[in-house]
């Protein structure tokens, strides 16, 4: 469903990397960016992933980005900021229904731990307290992890994830759609290590580095620009020192360039993409 009409070469290249193990939503992104013609390659973490693509091991890394009833996945944020060749590729948005996943012989009264994604578990949370009061909850690194470790358990052990993981790990789909809202949505990013687009496209991300007292000149910089997204992640030093990641529409490199010569900011340009 891409939104515009830009002109986009195919992306080179083999491998991709993204979050593991089969059955995470990642994954599902992946296939939808690369199709069948590549090889994935399941990363424990989203680090792993992203680490192994830089190293040159894979030309793809795919990471979720933000999504709509958890908000922007700061620590894979971070990820994409704490390193300096990274270019994001391409974008995409998938509609996330979670499931309460369980061992086919197992009931609700068996339950006593729920193990998911952070974010599964943020938006599985109304659900679970209705009908799990007395579970305990388990961070996991992801959806389809939390489905694999309750396929190895006992079955006191479910987990939140998508009703495709159910079939990967043997199990049944007690709940489908718990999750809290029905416009559930989880925007992802395709990387490279390879060189940035700067063609005006339906989107353009880049970092500003800087106080929240020039804010508002940066903000006037943008003029008749379209923002898509911004998020706000500490600098670490000082309160009021953020670096934000700012992603616009039907921009590219040119639009980059009016507005990263605002004083008081250190900008960083990730690279112009379609949305599909
Ligand atoms: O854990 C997964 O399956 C992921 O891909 C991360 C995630 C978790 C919950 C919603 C969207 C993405």
């Amino acid at each position: 469903t891409s939104q515009n009409n830009y002109e986009w070469t195919r992306l080179t290249g083999e491998t991709v990397s993204y979050l593991g193990p089969e059955g995470t939503y990642t994954g599902q992104a992946a296939k939808l960016f690369f199709g069948d013609d590549v090889a994935y390659y399941a990363e424990k973490t989203v680090s792993d992933a992203v680490a192994s693509m830089i190293s040159g091991k894979y030309d793809f890394a795919v990471i979720p980005q933000e999504n709509t009833v958890g908000g922007p996945v700061t620590a894979y944020i971070d990820e994409l900021l704490s390193h300096d060749d990274i270019s994001v590729v391409c974008e995409t948005e998938l509609v996330i229904d979670q499931a309460l996943l369980m061992k086919k012989e197992a009931e609700l009264v068996d339950i006593t731990l729920v193990c998911s994604h952070e974010q599964g578990l943020i938006q599985g949370k109304k659900w679970l307290e209705e009908n799990l009061p007395f579970a305990h909850t388990q961070i996991v690194s992801s959806t389809a992890e939390g489905a694999r470790l309750a396929s190895i358990s006992d079955k006191s052990v479910a987990a939140v994830a998508s009703a495709a993981a159910a079939d990967v790990y043997d199990l049944k789909v007690y709940a489908p759609r718990i999750q809290e809202s029905d416009a559930n949505r989880t925007r992802f990013y395709a990387l490279s290590t390879g060189e940035k687009r700067r063609e005006r496209a339906d989107r353009m991300l880049f970092s500003a580095k800087g106080n929240i007292s020039d804010f508002p000149k940066l903000i006037k910089a943008f003029g008749a620009l379209k923002p898509a997204a911004i998020t706000a992640r500490p600098l670490k030093t000082n309160l009021g020192e953020y670096i934000w990641l700012i992603e616009l529409k039907d921009s590219g490199y040119d639009e980059f360039l009016k507005i990263s010569n605002v004083d008081g900011f250190e900008f960083k340009y990730y690279g112009s993409f379609p949305l599909i």
